[in-house]
Formats: structure tokens, sequence, C-alpha cells
């Protein structure tokens, strides 16, 4: 950046959500810089559009145009909820930070104080994500998943209204202050989160990033901790993607050195079936010897990549587990509707049926 004292530009969303979670980055950025910091908002197909997120695209509808503005010079850093960006990198940008990261799990919103276990048979539940829609009817197979988008607030609106609960992230409504709606939070081994969930990702230029201001100032906003986390699951994500349609589920987590037991990154990765009936989940372990005594010496890069190439190495071998464990067959993959390798003329057909 040229005009060094200019005002830090941070691109975002503007959903309610989106502007709170950007403006704890603007304050991060600004302490660590001593710069002003300006919020540029970016409209994105996904706010725009009422159709349902698997009709437009799925995955990067809400990151695209971000990525457009920062690419574009419109702003210097964008901030992305991190389990809405696919795992593609995006040429000559980078994920520079990554936050401390908020409460990872999902909750249940209900009427009348119900929880998961006293939803009565029949209760309507609201969410537009087949990963929790896979996991309620898991876990209640007797209630109605209703299939819903918009934004939180028009979400909760709903419950006592033509729903009787929506499930959500704990994050989103922490950050909005809609604590009060929640009357269950979902333990991961009832609702194992989305790989990201909670955690926010600071995405600039990549030139941007090495020998420069911005760059010290990302390194100031971000934990290693949780970029340990988020990378193990979305090298889960990012391998899977390759093989497999079904939805993913991921949560990591740092347990630290234990008198002579060493740190460990603890990995729990799942897909499952939409309709509910089937699930696959795995848990693997890797040990971060000496992890936080280079965590604190901040000057240590390179031990911190050795860690987070562990990380990324641990979700890309749990994984391979579970697609070795049949992860594609429990996308859903009905095998008497897949068309035949090989068809008259003797060419080869795609693989099965895309969901
Ligand atoms: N897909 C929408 C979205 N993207 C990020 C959050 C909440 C914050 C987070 O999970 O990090 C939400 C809302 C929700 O899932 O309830």
């Amino acid at each position: 950046m040229s005009l060094t004292t200019a005002p830090l530009r941070i691109g975002t969303r503007g959903s309610d959500l989106a502007l709170t979670q950007t403006r704890t980055v603007a304050d991060a950025l600004g302490a660590a810089s001593g710069r002003e910091v300006e919020l540029v908002r970016v409209r994105t197909e996904g706010d725009r559009s009422a159709a349902s997120l698997s009709a437009i695209g799925g995955t990067g509808v809400f990151a695209a145009a971000l990525r457009e503005a920062l690419l574009a010079g419109e702003c210097d850093v964008a901030v992305h909820s991190l389990k809405d960006l696919p795992t593609a990198p995006t040429a000559g940008l980078s994920l520079g930070a990554f936050p401390e990261r908020a409460d990872h799990r999902d909750v249940l919103c209900a009427r009348d104080g119900w929880t998961l276990a006293t939803l009565p048979a029949g209760a309507r539940i609201g969410t537009g994500s087949p990963r929790r829609a896979a996991q309620l009817r898991l876990a209640r197979p007797d209630v109605e998943v209703v299939d819903i988008r918009g934004n939180v607030g028009t979400r909760l609106g709903r419950v006592g209204d033509d729903l009787d609960a929506v499930v959500l992230a704990a994050a989103g409504l922490t950050r909005l202050g809609l604590l009060e709606h929640v009357t269950e939070t979902l333990e991961t081994d009832v609702m194992l989160p989305a790989p990201g969930q909670g955690a926010l990702a600071v995405e600039c230029r990549t030139e941007d990033l090495h020998g420069t201001e911005l760059g010290t100032w990302m390194r100031k906003i971000d934990s290693v901790g949780t970029r340990l986390t988020v990378l193990a699951e979305r090298a889960v994500l990012r391998t899977l993607e390759a093989g497999c349609t079904a939805p993913v589920a991921a949560h990591a987590e740092l347990l630290p050195a234990d008198g002579d037991a060493p740190a460990r990154l603890e990995l729990r990765a799942g897909v499952f079936d939409p309709a509910g009936t089937r699930s696959l989940v795995g848990t693997a372990v890797e040990e971060m010897d000496g992890l936080p005594v280079s965590m604190e010496a901040n000057g240590i890069a390179i031990k911190q990549d050795v860690f987070l190439s562990l990380a990324v190495d641990l979700g890309v071998s749990a994984a391979e587990q579970l697609l070795e464990d049949g992860a594609a067959e429990v996308a859903g993959l009905r095998t008497h509707e897949v068309a035949p390798a090989v068809d008259a003329a003797g060419e080869d057909r795609p693989a099965g049926p895309v969901a």
C-alpha cells in the first residue's frame, strides 16, 4: 500500500452479523496499527438472492464478491466467517489472520424452553444446513426438519410462529447479543460443527502480507491456537470434497501440555447421510511436543510452521480414514441409480449422480 497514512479499508458483507464481526476485527486492527479504519460494505450474491444456497452454487457465494473487491483494490483486507469460505485458494490472496475463535458449537433455540430431548414428536425444526439436518434426524428421527434461509434475526423470528425451533451457531448469537434465545447448547457429540465454525478469517492481497506493516498487524491479531485447529478442520473438508458429497463436520481442540504429557491436537471429523440414517465419525490425535514454548516466543516462525503442517496432516489423514470407511457411500450414492461407467459408444461417463 502506498498511502501509508490513509485509513485501512476493511471489506465486509452488510448483514448485522457480518458488520458486528467485522467491527471486532476493525477494532483489533486499529489498535494493532494505530491507523484509522474504515468499513467498506460489499454486496454479495448470497445476500442478493432469495434462492436456496445450493441452487445458487452453495459455498463461496458470500466470499466471491469480497474477494473481487480485494483484488480490485477497493479494500485492503476482508473479513469472512471462516465456515462460509471455500477451501480452494484464490490466486493473489491469502488468509493473513485467524483471530481468536468464539464458541464453536451449535445451539437450539426452541419455544417453551424445549431441548433436543424434550421437543415433542413431529416438532418442526428449521435449518438450511444439510449437516445440521442430518444430525438432527439422527438424534431425533421423529421431528420434521424444515429447510429455511435468511439472516439470524429472521430465523429466530419464526420460532413460535411456523417453527418450533431453529439450530444456529453459538458464535453468531454471542456476537449479536442474542444468547437469551438459546434453550440448549449442543455438544459436539450430538451436533458436530462445521469446519471453521465460530472463527473469522482476515484475507488480504498476498503481496501486502510479507515484509510489510500490514503483515505485522495481521500477525498481532492472529491466534496460533485458532490457526492450528481451523487448518486441521479445513484439511478434512478439502480432502473429503474431492471424494464425497456428504455433509461434512469437523472440530479440533488444542489441549495444552500437562506435566510430562505434551500438548495435543484432537480432531473429530464426520460425514452424514442427509436423510439422517447413517453417519461416520472418527477421532484423530497428534502430539505437538514443545508447542506452548514456541507459541509464546513470537519469533520462532519455523517451529510454528512445523506445527501447522502437523495440523494439516492430521486433517488429511482423518479424512482419508473416513473415505476408506465409506464416506462417499454415506453421501447417499444409491448404487441402483448410478449410470453404467461406459455407455454404448464406449465413452467414459462421470461416475454416479451429482448431488
Ligand atoms: N452460514 C451462515 C453463518 N455463517 C457464520 C455464522 C455464524 C458464525 C460462525 O459460525 O462462525 C452463520 C450463521 C449460523 O450458522 O448460525
